[in-house]
This record gives C-alpha cells, structure tokens and sequence, in this order.
C-alpha cells in the first residue's frame, strides 16, 4: 500500500533528477561545443615550430647519440626556437642570441627554475644542493652562502698557495714523463690538477678515506655523477616505463650516492674532530671548517649534514669537469697550430720570463691566452647544453606561447657555431677576440654563454677562469707540445662525447719537451 502511496512521489523525483541530469549534460555539450569552437576560431596558442614527435616517447629517438648536434639540424630547418616533446616533457630549444638574452635576462624570473629529475632526487640528496634545486628559499639560501661565503675573492686569494701547489705537481709529474720519453695523457694531468685543486679547497686535502679504507678516488666519482647527470633517463621523459630502469641508470645512481655519503661523511665527521680537539691537527681551511662554522640559530647546526655533502658536490662537479675538459680542448687546439703555440710561448716568456714560475697573479698579464680561452669557449664549450631551466609561468618567447612547466635548454654548442654571427664558424681563431673587452667574463652580445647568464649563472667563472688560465700558462710555460709520432694536426680526432660536459671523442695525448732550466721543475 506504502509503495502505491509513494509511487507518484517517487516518478515526480525520477522526473525531477532526469531534468536535473539532462540540463548537466545540455552544459557539458555547450561548453564542449565552445571550447571546440574556440579551439577552432578562437584566438590560437601558438607553439614554436618543431619535429612531429611518436606516441609516448614523442621526439625523444630523434636526439641520437649527440643531442646537441641533433638539435643543431632542427634549429637550420626550423629556426632559433624549436619544440620538442621528449616523453611527455614539454621541451623549448634556443640558440640565439636574441632569444638566449630573453630567457637568461629580460625574462630570467620565468625561467629560472630547474626541472626536477630522478638525479637530483637520489644523488643531489632531494635537491638538496642549488645547482639542481628549483627556484626558491632554499636556492637563495645556498647560493647566498656559497657566494657570501666560500667563492668571495679574499676566500679565492687565501687558497692561491693549494693551487700553486697542484700546479707545481702538476708540472713535476709531466716532467717525470718527459724525461723517461713517455706520450701524456693531457685528460688525466688536466682532471688530475682540477680534481686536486678542489679536493684541497674544498675538504682541506687531496683525497679522503673513511677510517680504515683505501682513499675514494674522487675523480672516479665525479666521472659518474656526470655521466648520471646528463644521461636521458627513461623515468624522467616516460615515467610509466621509470620502475624497469630499463638503462639501469637508476641501479647506478644508488650506488653511486652510496659512495659519495661514505666519503663525505668521514670528512664532515674528521673535520667536526679536528675543530673540537678530538683530533689532533688544528682546524683547517677549507670551505667544509666554513660550512661547519656558520652560526645557526639557538645553537642548533646552520646546514644539515646532507645540505653540506649536496653544496660540496655541487662544487667539485661544478668546478672541475668544465675546467678540465676547456683545458683539453684548448690544448689540442694549441698543438694543432705551432703559430698559436708560439705566440702564446712568446707572450708568457715577455712577461714572465725563463728564470722563474708562472703564478696565479701573472695570469692578468697574458691578453692572447685569454682570447685562446674564450675562442676555446665559443667553439668547444665544456657543456653543449646549459643546465636545464623550468618555466615558473606561462609566457611568450618571439611571439610563441611557451607553458608553465616546460623545460628550457640553452644549446651553447649550436650558438658558438652560427653562420649568422661567426665568419668562418668552424676555425679556431683566438685573434677573433683581440678587440674585445678581454676583461669581462661575461660576453654583452650573448654570442657566447660559457657561464650561462643571469639569476641561474654559474657561481664559479672566476675561479674556474683562473683555474683554466693557471694549469694552461705553466704546461705552455715549462714545456714544448708536439704530438706523437703518427698524429699530425688533420687526423686527430676533434669530435666530441656528449654528457652534461662533452670532452674530446679520444683521449689527447702529446709529448712534452721541456723549454725551462732543471730547477724550475722541482716539486
Ligand atoms: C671553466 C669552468 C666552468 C664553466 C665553463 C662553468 C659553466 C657553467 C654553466 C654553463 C652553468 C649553467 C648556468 C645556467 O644554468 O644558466 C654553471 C652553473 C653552475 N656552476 Fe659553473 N662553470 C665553471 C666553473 C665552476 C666552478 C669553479 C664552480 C664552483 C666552485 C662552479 C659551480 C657552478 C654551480 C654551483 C652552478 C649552478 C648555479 C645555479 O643553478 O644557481 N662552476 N656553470
């Protein structure tokens, strides 16, 4: 009887629902109808141009073994502003001046953060550090310090005697080669004296060891983590393949954090024993006693121990690959062409003469080698990419809409190369450069980007310059370079690796003769 009674209430709600049901559906089509029609007569968002990509993995078989020189093709045939979909990563690609001065100046705020990456979750301790950290608070913070703190001139000045030091090693160990007749390998001095350097200025000594343990080699280390760096691993382009690890990049970056904590932490640990007294040897200076020293609040440590290892990573990756790699690509340029190599010998001796070392401070007085140096930086930069930047906001770049969250890569090695700025692109002429303001690191025109521009700017050009100028003046100083018998300038090899750095495809070697007086190579 009830369910009689309520019958009609219940066929007047039914009726009532279906109206409510069919004015939703009548919405959702009008919108659809006009976001369609929109789509279709409304004002367009328009892209830049780009390659049609595949599904799921988009452009991303397109970049090859050398993404830059694959990006260079697609910036002749579709202009100074590519798009690109690697995975399902948004992907904008500049190479020109113009362009490069927008996003690193007039619109630095929009693209100054970085994307974030597997890498920088397990080897830069979750972003931990600034290099890969996005733009932010903590950024700021570790920037401001590193800059405040470890990279101020005075710092620079009070560590001149490590690197003079390193140098003079250095030189000996070249030596010792010469004389038994020996061909050096020029990647091994190079890495070996940056490496060095770095492990003295930052953690107060040439290699460490946990307790009991052989001495990590830091250059393997740092080998790897730019490997991992600059590795396109299939997790951050098509996260629903991540878990497979297909590359095993991610079996790699594991161990390799795990062998970056071991060594870091006896160092953090030895230098907290050495500033208590536990020890004994008296705090030394280095940028870890600095770290260690800042004054937080209430008593408590200014940086955590894991923000420490991520800034002390960030330095030695930052500071030593990319000196290393200029300085190879520089001296195979220099023995390729015994002119260059005499003017640079000829310019060195004036000023510094035969009688005496060259150091830190003459290396203000040598104008060609600087403009050996920045011809070495237009043509063969240590990093073809800059470090990937991440738009904050949606913009416009040259009229394109570009989204929030697209990632943004500065292709430096398509940029040294242009036609349309360059005479003769592809020669080595450091007399290109003889009327410029040798002085200024930074290039106004932004026809090169060594350093990269603006908030995101590397931290470290005056030291990395005066790391590249030092090692380079002593080896040219001290010594002739020939190549070994069976090379000659036309068929060594001048192709580049890529990586986050991209040194020679083959390793330099060179015979050393020297040109100075015994004494002056005594360690
Ligand atoms: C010849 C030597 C060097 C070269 C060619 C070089 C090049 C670069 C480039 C191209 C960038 C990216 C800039 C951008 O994203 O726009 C960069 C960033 C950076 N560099 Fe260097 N660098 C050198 C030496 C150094 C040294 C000596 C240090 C430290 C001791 C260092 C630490 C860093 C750091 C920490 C960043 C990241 C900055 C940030 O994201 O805020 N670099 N460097």
């Amino acid at each position: 009887m009830d369910m009689l009674r309520l019958l009609p209430r219940v066929v007047t709600e039914w009726i009532h629902g279906g109206q409510i049901l069919v004015t939703a559906c009548s919405v959702m089509v009008a919108l659809l109808s006009f976001t369609m029609v929109l789509a279709r007569f409304g004002p367009r968002l328009k892209f830049p141009p780009g390659p049609k990509g595949l599904p799921i993995v988009g452009n991303l078989l397109q970049m090859g073994a050398r993404p830059h020189r694959a990006m260079t093709a697609m910036h002749k045939k579709y202009g100074h502003i590519v798009y690109l979909r690697l995975g399902c990563v948004p992907t904008v690609v500049v190479d020109s001046p113009a362009l490069i001065a927008e996003v690193t100046k007039e619109q630095d705020s929009v693209f100054s953060s970085r994307p974030h990456m597997t890498f920088t979750d397990i080897v830069a301790y979750d972003a931990h550090d600034f290099a890969m950290a996005p733009y932010g608070p903590h950024w700021r913070h570790v920037r401001r310090i590193c800059v405040n703190e470890l990279l101020t001139p005075k710092r620079l000045a009070s560590t001149a005697r490590e690197r003079t030091e390193e140098s003079a090693c250095m030189i000996g160990a070249v030596s010792e080669a010469a004389q038994k007749g020996e061909v050096v390998d020029m990647r091994d001095v190079f890495a070996g004296v940056s490496m060095t350097v770095m492990c003295r200025m930052l953690l107060g000594r040439r290699e460490f060891a946990a307790t009991g343990q052989k001495p990590k080699d830091f250059k393997h280390l740092i080998h790897e983590l730019f490997r991992l760096m600059g590795a396109l691993n299939l997790r951050d382009f098509v996260p629903c393949l991540g878990w497979l690890d297909l590359q095993g990049f991610e079996r790699d970056m594991y161990k390799l954090r795990n062998e970056i904590d071991e060594v870091l932490d006896a160092v953090i640990q030895e230098h907290r024993d050495l500033a208590s007294g536990k020890r004994p040897g008296g705090k030394p200076n280095d940028f870890v006693s600095v770290l260690l020293d800042l004054p937080g609040e209430n008593g408590a440590l200014h940086l955590k121990d894991d923000t420490m290892k991520a800034i002390i990573i960030d330095m030695m990756a930052g500071a030593t690959d990319t000196s290393a790699v200029t300085n190879e690509w520089a001296m195979a340029e220099i023995i390729r062409s015994p002119r260059i190599q005499r003017k640079l010998q000829e310019e060195i001796d004036n000023v510094v003469g035969r009688d005496r070392n060259v150091t830190e401070a003459d290396v203000s007085e040598f104008p060609y080698l600087m403009c050996v140096v920045k011809e070495t930086f237009r043509l063969h930069p240590a990093g073809p990419f800059a470090i990937p930047r991440e738009t904050m906001a949606d913009t416009t770049l040259n009229g394109y809409h570009i989204p929030k969250g697209t990632r943004v890569l500065i292709n430096i090695f398509s940029l040294g190369r242009s036609a349309e700025t360059w005479t003769e692109p592809l020669k080595f002429q450091p007399e290109r450069w003889e009327n410029e303001n040798l002085s200024a690191i930074h290039d106004p025109g932004f026809r090169i980007l060594p350093f990269g521009y603006g908030r995101r700017q590397c931290p470290g050009y005056n030291l990395g310059t005066t790391m590249v100028l030092l090692t380079l003046a002593r080896l040219l100083h001290a010594f002739e370079w020939r190549f070994p018998s069976g090379v000659t300038a036309d068929s060594l090899d001048m192709e580049e690796l890529y990586g986050c750095t991209s040194p020679l495809r083959t390793r330099l070697r060179a015979i050393a003769i020297p040109r100075l007086a015994p004494h002056l190579y005594a360690q």
